[in-house]
């Protein structure tokens, strides 16, 4: 287990890997003696250095990239707050296994290997408007399969995630950790109607008044009103950071599991890249406040990593450049310099 209690856990977040500082400079002036004026390539010499600085390595790489979508039902269905039935989660998780779905065909084309993590799906976490969505052993578990889940092995993740009603969670998740009302976070998710949202919003307003006098340490709150596919995103971005593996983020429900470990340590999203930017509108402002530019912007909503997948052939584009490319010296271009 790596985080074998909610002390352990914090204490992993209070103490962050710095990165590699001389393979970051070493990226950075390889990038200054490539054939190309300086900072020609734009936010892919970026890029190429975030990785550097990762992987500790002055010519980073994805050999052994992994998309991993955790998956987890909600307590707080029962209100109505998606536009699908609570039973899409296991289809999904099917779906996936069979090859099916759209994080199927975009790990694919990025060359990503596709790891899919179901979270006691069959057991619903509890309604977070009367009660904690998990115990303290339940959110425990969900952390630490996170954690699980991110191999020494692996020089890339893209994190994904698959549950409905879950953009109601995290827009909890992102009220409590941040502030702001719950307006302000909720979205329509699958595409929910006007009088959906109003539900989506009640929600999250009753849950913030119910935990309201409890701890807010991000265990606290990821148990509290987060899901346990929620933690267990938390847990991985932790371990990745231990691991020092660099990670895509996904879109709105991807980072609101962030929204907590960012509240006790901004230095969290380091390590982190924003890959797209959600049409959920609370993705917009959750990014803003992680100082996180995203990369793309494609208008998309799906969640499950598919955002991230896209990025990482745009990382992929980068580090080609970053590491094929012929020096100045190396092209004896130098002598006309
Ligand atoms: C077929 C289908 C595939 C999905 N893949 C991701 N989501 C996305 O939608 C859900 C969140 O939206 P809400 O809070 O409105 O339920 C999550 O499962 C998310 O990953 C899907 C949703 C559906 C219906
Ligand atoms: O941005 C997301 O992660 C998202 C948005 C809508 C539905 N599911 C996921």
């Amino acid at each position: 287990m790596t985080f074998a209690s909610p002390v352990a856990f914090a204490s992993a977040l209070a103490d962050l890997k710095a990165p590699d500082c001389a393979a970051r400079s070493a990226a950075l002036s390889r990038q200054r003696r490539l054939t190309k004026p300086a900072g020609s390539l734009g936010r892919l010499e970026d890029i190429a250095v975030f990785f550097a600085g990762w992987q500790g390595r002055e010519q980073p790489r994805i050999q052994q990239g992994r998309t991993i979508v955790f998956a987890g039902n909600h307590g707080i269905t029962v209100h109505g707050v998606s536009a699908f039935p609570a039973s899409v989660t296991a289809g999904m998780v099917a779906n996936f296994r069979a090859g099916g779905a759209a994080i199927n065909a975009l790990s694919g084309a990025a060359g990503l290997d596709l790891a899919v993590v179901p979270l006691e799906i069959e057991r619903p976490t509890a309604d977070f408007t009367q009660s904690p969505a998990m115990t303290e052993d339940e959110c425990l578990a969900a952390l630490n399969a996170g954690a699980a889940a991110v191999g020494s092995d692996l020089d890339t993740i893209v994190l994904g995630e698959m549950g409905i009603g879950n953009s109601t969670a995290a827009a909890a998740l992102c009220a409590r950790s941040l502030g702001g009302d719950a307006a302000s976070w909720v979205g329509p998710g699958t595409g929910i109607d006007s009088a959906g949202i109003d539900r989506k919003v009640a929600v999250v307003d009753r849950a913030l008044a119910h935990h309201d006098g409890a701890p807010r340490s991000a265990f606290e709150t990821l148990r509290r009103v987060g899901g346990r596919e929620t933690a267990a995103l938390a847990g991985a971005i932790l371990r990745a950071r231990q691991l020092g593996i660099p990670v895509l983020l996904d879109g709105f429900i991807c980072c609101s599991a962030i929204a907590p470990l960012f509240a006790d340590n901004p230095a969290i999203v380091d390590h982190c890249l924003a890959g797209h930017c959600s049409a959920e509108p609370g993705h917009e402002r959750l990014l803003g406040q992680f100082g996180l530019d995203p990369l793309l912007r494609l208008d998309m909503r799906l969640g499950e990593g598919s955002g991230a997948a896209v990025v990482a052939g745009v990382v992929r584009a980068a580090l080609a450049t970053h590491n094929e490319m012929a020096t100045f010296n190396e092209a004896g271009i130098a002598d006309a310099l």
